[in-house]
């Protein structure tokens, strides 16, 4: 057995109870075997083996009170993966599916996303089974105040960096930064995502949507395709399927179909994103009141379906293992030609092999949809600078950021054998990095 299968078959023994990890784990193992054999010093070094383990997991409970008086306990986590290449950095996800082995599976994931960002921060991921869905703003403070009170003696500018994800957004990260900051007495850049008017930086809400669409643009034109009049299809209707459409539409795509967790939209006009905006940013409301507004828009149950809908282009962008090989094989049918993943880990591991055996360009999230993390790199920047960019600065930064991102891509699989396979190519050149900065600091 090989180094690299023996620390995958460790992983599987000590963290049976952890899928999504070890899915993780064993999509980034698969592809580093030729970096394996061309480094021997990193086997000598247990490089691997420290890789897959979290420098420290902080798990705490977070005792809150909702509106009629009741007292509600909810467990909150961050797992601070790796700061080889700077402070842990990567957002906190609070929905009710949450567990460790899915924050482990994101601060992992988030350690190879950060370092192909090019700047210098390290991974971790953090959250809680709290379900912000049908809570009024005062529980939801109370909550991110009580969670506060815990993560404020694990963070800092220097330390680790949370931000957004599934579940929280501006608001959440409001009432988080207030609570620190009136603990700590101390006005610093702990955390990203944050409001305009208190530190945060011009387009980090479109910088993962937009990013997507930036990398994607890379990697259709070297194949001579075009976003202009190619059928889009958006799963999710958050942060990143939001600004992932927008930034779709307006380099003249048509995208037709977006979901939430109970069903999806297909709009077969194109999808008017004002009036998704208006449901889910402004009212917190459900998908299918599109179809109750917009002609000629249909709403079915059930969110699988969506990868039913015919079109060009594929951009998943709600959640893990969203996408497997059934609908893989549908999309496949129905002329899908790109896969782009906004979302961390949406394609089963079945499903990535049906897209890769039949040529579709299919490119992995952690290079994908870093546009987010690498944003909120530049708000750290601003941050202690104390100086803010126009959006026009960030968004051009963000943009040469998610081009470099492909060629760092497109070099390591073509040096090591895997031209065209993003999935390989994001590993190796996201875990050179690291692994370097590793090997320099010695046995830490
Ligand atoms: N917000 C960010 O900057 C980044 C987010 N991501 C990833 O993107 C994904 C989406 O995150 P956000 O948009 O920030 O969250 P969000 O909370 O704004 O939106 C999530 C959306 O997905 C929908 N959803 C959840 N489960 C679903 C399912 N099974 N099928 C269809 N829709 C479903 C929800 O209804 C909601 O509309 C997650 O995987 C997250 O980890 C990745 C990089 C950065
Ligand atoms: O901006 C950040 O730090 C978080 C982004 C994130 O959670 C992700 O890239 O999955």
């Amino acid at each position: 057995m090989s180094y690299v299968q023996n620390v995958l078959s460790k992983v599987k023994e000590k963290d049976g109870g952890q899928p999504e990890f070890i899915q993780a784990v064993t999509e980034v193992l698969g592809t580093l075997e030729p970096v394996f054999a061309k480094h021997p010093e990193y086997e000598k070094a247990a490089l691997l083996e420290r890789l897959v383990e979290p420098e420290r997991v902080i798990m705490f409970r977070v005792p809150w009170v909702d509106d009629n008086g009741a007292v509600h306990v909810n467990r909150g986590m961050r797992v601070q993966f790796n700061s080889a290449i700077g402070p842990y950095k990567g957002g906190l996800r609070f929905h009710p599916s949450v567990n460790l082995g899915i924050i482990k599976f994101l601060g992992f994931e988030q350690v190879f996303k950060n370092s192909l960002t090019g700047t210098p921060i390290g991974g971790g991921k953090g959250g809680s089974d709290f379900d912000p869905k049908g809570k009024s703003d005062n529980e939801v403070m109370r909550f991110c105040q009580s969670f506060m009170a815990e993560l404020y003696r694990h963070i800092g500018a220097d330390t680790d960096v949370p931000a957004g994800d599934i579940g929280v957004g501006a608001r959440e990260i409001g009432y988080l930064f207030g609570m620190y900051k009136k603990i700590r007495n101390e006005y610093s850049g702990i955390l990203t995502g944050k409001g305009l008017e208190y530190g945060g930086s011009l387009a980090r809400k479109e910088a993962t949507g937009y990013g997507l669409v930036y990398f994607m643009k890379e990697v259709i034109e070297a194949k001579g395709k075009s976003f202009k009049d190619a059928t889009v299809v958006v799963s999710g209707s958050g942060n990143v399927a939001i600004y992932a459409t927008e930034k779709a539409q307006s380099y003249g795509a048509k995208v037709v179909a977006m979901s939430d967790s109970n069903g999806y939209i297909y709009d077969p006009n194109g999808i008017r994103l004002d009036v998704v905006k208006e449901i889910k940013e402004v009212r917190r409301g459900r998908i299918k009141e599109y179809a109750d507004i917009v002609k000629g828009a249909e709403y079915t149950e059930g969110c699988k379906g969506i990868w039913t809908v015919k079109c060009d282009i594929a951009l998943p962008c709600a959640t893990q293992n969203e996408l497997d090989e059934e609908s893989a094989k549908i999309l496949v049918k129905n002329g899908v030609y790109a896969v782009g993943e906004g979302a961390n880990m949406p394609t089963t591991i079945e499903g990535t092999e049906v897209f890769q055996s039949s040529g579709v360009l299919f490119a992995p999230g952690k290079a994908a949809n870093a546009g987010g993390v690498a944003t909120s790199a530049l708000e750290m920047t601003q941050n202690s600078m104390r100086l803010p960019w126009t959006f026009e600065e960030v968004d051009e930064k963000l943009h040469q950021i998610m081009i470099n991102i492909y060629k760092q891509c497109e070099q390591a699989s073509t040096e090591y054998g895997f031209k065209d396979n993003f999935v390989a190519g994001a590993n190796i050149a996201g875990f050179q990095k690291v692994a370097n900065a590793m090997m320099a600091q010695g046995i830490v």
